[in-house]
C-alpha cells in the first residue's frame, strides 16, 4: 500500500492530510493513526485529515485525533483541508463542504481561509467558566498569567475530573484588550496543550462575549501558534453568523509505504 500525504499547519496546528476520495485508507485502523501522528515513531501531527467524496457538498472532512479516534469538529484543520482541496483543483474559491457537525462554507484566498462554523445554541456559565459547543465541546477559563500557567497539568486535571471519559477540551483566557484575548488550550485526543485550537478560540470569543467582557462581533485571538479573527452575530439566545478566520499553510509531502 501506497499513500500520499501532505503536512498543513493552521496557527501551529498540525495535520496529515489525504485524499481519500478512493477510500482506500484504512481510517478504522485506530493504531496506525495514531502511529502516523506520533512525533517520534510517525510523521508527527496533532490530528489527521481525509477528504472524501460527498453527495450535498464539494467535499466531506474526516478528521481524526492523534490518539487515532474520530474527533468531532475540528476548525484549524478544517481550513487546512480548504487550502489542501484548493490546491488540487477540486474547489475554486468558495467552498461547501461536510463535517461531524454539519455543512460548512469557506473562502480561501491564498492562505487565508474564512470558515463558517455551527451556530452556538447556548453559553453555560459556572462562576469564571464556561462550557459551550462549537462543533467541539470547550470548557473556557479566565486566568491571570497565562503564559506562566501551567495548561496541561490544569487542563487534564479539569479534562478528565469534570468531564470524565467523554472528556472536553480546556481553554485558558486573558484579556488582552477591547477586542483582543490571548488563549491556551489543553486539547481532547491530544492530550496535551496545542499551539491553536480553531473550535476553542472560537469557543472563548462567544464566551468572552457573552459574559460581556467585550462588545465587539469581531474578536482577535492571539494563539501561541498564531492569530485568528473570530466574527458572529448574537441573536437574543444564541450565536450565528459565526465565522473563524486565519492562515492554512502547507508544509511538505511524502508517501507512506
Ligand atoms: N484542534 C481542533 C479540534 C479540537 C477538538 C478535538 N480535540 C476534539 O475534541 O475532538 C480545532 O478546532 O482546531
Amino acid at each position: 500500500m501506497e499513500l500520499h500525504f501532505s503536512k498543513y499547519q493552521g496557527t501551529g496546528n498540525d495535520f496529515i492530510v489525504l485524499d481519500n476520495r478512493q477510500n482506500q485508507f484504512p481510517k478504522n485502523d485506530t493504531n496506525l493513526v495514531a502511529r502516523l501522528c506520533d512525533r517520534r515513531f510517525g510523521i508527527g501531527a496533532d490530528g489527521l485529515l481525509l477528504l472524501e467524496n460527498d453527495k450535498s457538498a464539494d467535499f466531506k472532512m474526516v478528521y481524526f485525533n492523534s490518539d487515532g479516534k474520530p474527533g468531532t469538529m475540528c476548525g484549524n484543520g478544517g481550513r487546512c483541508l480548504v487550502v489542501f482541496a484548493h490546491s488540487i483543483g477540486l474547489i475554486g474559491k468558495q467552498t461547501t463542504f461536510l463535517a461531524s457537525d454539519g455543512l460548512h462554507r469557506a473562502t480561501v484566498e491564498g492562505e487565508r481561509v474564512s470558515l463558517s462554523m455551527s451556530d452556538v445554541e447556548d453559553v453555560a456559565k459556572k462562576r469564571n467558566t464556561f462550557f459551550l459547543d462549537t462543533g467541539s465541546p470547550h470548557h473556557v477559563q479566565r486566568v491571570k498569567n497565562l503564559q506562566g500557567f501551567e495548561v496541561a497539568r490544569e487542563g487534564r486535571r479539569i479534562r478528565y475530573g469534570i468531564y470524565g471519559e467523554k472528556g472536553s477540551n480546556i481553554n485558558f483566557v486573558e484579556q488582552d484588550g477591547p477586542e483582543s484575548f490571548s488563549v491556551r488550550t489543553y486539547e481532547r485526543g491530544v492530550e496535551e496543550e496545542t499551539l491553536s485550537c480553531g473550535t476553542g478560540v472560537t469557543a472563548v470569543a462567544i464566551a468572552m462575549h457573552y459574559a460581556g467582557y467585550t462588545k465587539a462581533s469581531k474578536v482577535q485571538v492571539r494563539t501561541r501558534g498564531g492569530d485568528l479573527q473570530v466574527s458572529f452575530s448574537y441573536n437574543g439566545k444564541g450565536y450565528d453568523n459565526v465565522v473563524l478566520e486565519g492562515p492554512a499553510t502547507f508544509v511538505f509531502k511524502g508517501v507512506i509505504r
